[in-house]
């Protein structure tokens, strides 16, 4: 196949975290809303409100699409849920090709989002139109929860759900989210995600940048300080040096211990993946649980730092350092805001230095955990036995869906993760790709698991 409707969602640049880029997100929006539309769905862009920006200023936030196929009583009805925004790319972090234009190599079809996450909708609605196109009656009802915001925390997303808490989601019987990957070749099903709290850590000093030279020595260094109280979050070996944080885990069950012995899962392979020689763990437990079920500090950049090519001698006059802490039962986001300003500006204080802390916590997503004895995990196991003919491994994520634990929570239903990305997708990274293998056995699976999940219906009804 040309794979048209994918090629046209990934030319799409809907950086959510790009504010210069929010027209385009507001038009990936409204490309999803008409996909859709096209195909018959009671469509609605509904509007979300608008996202505070760290200045103060405000910006409309991308609307959220909803779709419906079906209201037929008698069946289930599922939701889909998935997101359009993409992180950031641009060629000159070392794309191979054109992150924008979808690139067919030996199967793989590269492009930003193309995983994470446009394949797997379009995968979703794929599933539909195969319905559509065989003119075979949906065995469920469908509908489309479609965000803009993912990826950088859903903001208003959790508004929109509690307000249509009993209208949207009065007739949903399931969530499935497909925003995930397999850890191995082996299909898997996932059960749980970690949140993250993400943070900014400002300091400011003089009221401009100086000239290293004819000030160097005489001031005490924003960039100095940053890195100072940086390095005092976690220690070589993985250790997170907050107090509080890791008396929060829940501990390790011997159940979970037995469970992650039986995972397909081999260090020799992850370790080329990632092009390391070794590892924070040399076991396959211990380094799948540092992956899905403890917390860890991730520090992804510092605004206001030199990163040009070149030498230029500056001392910066303010700098912003981004880190985030992915959450774990039974974290919680709130006490984690406190436990992390309180220690760094404890730490800072020791360094009596003249400039000026302020910490902010932009994103608060909690982790979300499933139990796995629920029916659509059974009617999952049978999907993928029907199309990839293998058992699906049981698998947790170490990223995070903000949303999940939200759906959750108000909502009150099952949810399942369905991923069909591949091991290697490289999601957030350079030549991210979704295999055309994954693609198309994943719409099939898709469409068993709509047949599946309404055989549930008439077994528990
Ligand atoms: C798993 C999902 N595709 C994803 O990558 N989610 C992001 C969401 C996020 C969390 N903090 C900021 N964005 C992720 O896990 O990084």
């Amino acid at each position: 196949t040309s794979c048209s409707a994918l090629r046209e969602w990934v030319a799409i640049e809907s950086d959510s975290s790009n504010v210069l880029k929010r027209p385009d997100l507001h038009h990936m929006m409204e490309k999803a809303a008409q996909k859709l539309r096209l195909m018959g769905g009671m469509v609605e862009l509904v509007d979300i409100g608008q996202q505070e920006l760290p200045d103060g200023q405000t910006l409309a936030l991308p609307k959220v699409v909803t779709a419906q196929f079906g209201s037929d009583p008698n069946k289930r009805t599922v939701c889909i849920y998935g997101h359009v925004d993409v992180q950031p790319a641009k060629m000159d972090d070392g794309w191979a090709t054109d992150p924008y234009n979808l690139t067919d190599i030996n199967g793989n079809l590269y492009g930003r989002g193309a995983s994470d996450n446009k394949a797997p909708v379009l995968a979703w609605i794929h599933a539909v139109e195969a319905y559509q196109a065989l003119h075979m009656e949906l065995p469920v009802n469908v509908k489309f929860i479609i965000e803009g915001m993912e990826e950088t925390g859903s903001n208003g997303l959790e508004d929109m759900i509690v307000a249509q808490r009993d209208i949207f989601f009065s007739d949903v019987d399931y969530i499935i989210i497909s925003d995930c990957g397999w850890l191995s070749r082996r299909p898997a099903l996932t059960y749980g995600t970690r949140g993250n709290c993400y943070f900014f850590a400002e300091i400011e000093g003089p009221k401009q940048d100086l000239h290293s030279g004819v000030y160097g020595g005489t001031v005490i260094e924003p960039m100095t300080d940053l890195i100072g109280i940086l390095d005092t979050l976690i220690d070589p070996n993985g250790k997170i040096l907050i107090p509080g944080i890791r008396e929060a885990v829940a501990p390790l069950s011997d159940e979970e211990w037995k469970m992650y012995q039986d995972i397909q899962f081999d260090l020799e392979n992850y370790k080329n993946k990632i092009g390391v020689d070794q590892l924070m763990y040399n076991s396959k437990v211990d380094l799948l649980a540092h992956m899905w079920r403890y917390p860890t500090v991730s520090i992804h950049g510092i605004q206001g730092a030199f990163s040009d090519h070149g030498t230029k001698t500056v001392i910066p006059a303010k700098v912003v350092a981004k880190f985030s802490i992915r959450q774990v039962p039974n974290m919680d986001p709130a006490v984690v805001k406190k436990q992390v300003t309180d220690y760094l500006h404890l730490v800072f204080s020791k360094r009596k230095s003249p400039n000026k802390l302020k910490v902010t916590m932009v994103i608060g997503a909690k982790p979300w955990l499933a139990d796995t004895q629920d029916p659509v995990f059974e009617a999952g196991k049978a999907a993928i036995k029907r199309v990839f003919n293998v058992d699906p491994d049981l698998i947790r994520e170490g990223a995070t869906i903000p949303i999940a634990r939200t759906f959750q929570d108000v909502t009150g239903k099952s949810i399942i993760m369905m991923p069909i990305g591949g091991f290697d997708d490289g999601l957030h990274s350079q030549n991210e790709k979704m295999s055309r293998y994954n693609y198309i056995e994943g719409t099939k699976y898709f469409i068993a698991y709509l047949h599946e999940v309404s055989l549930i219906k008439k077994t528990s009804v």
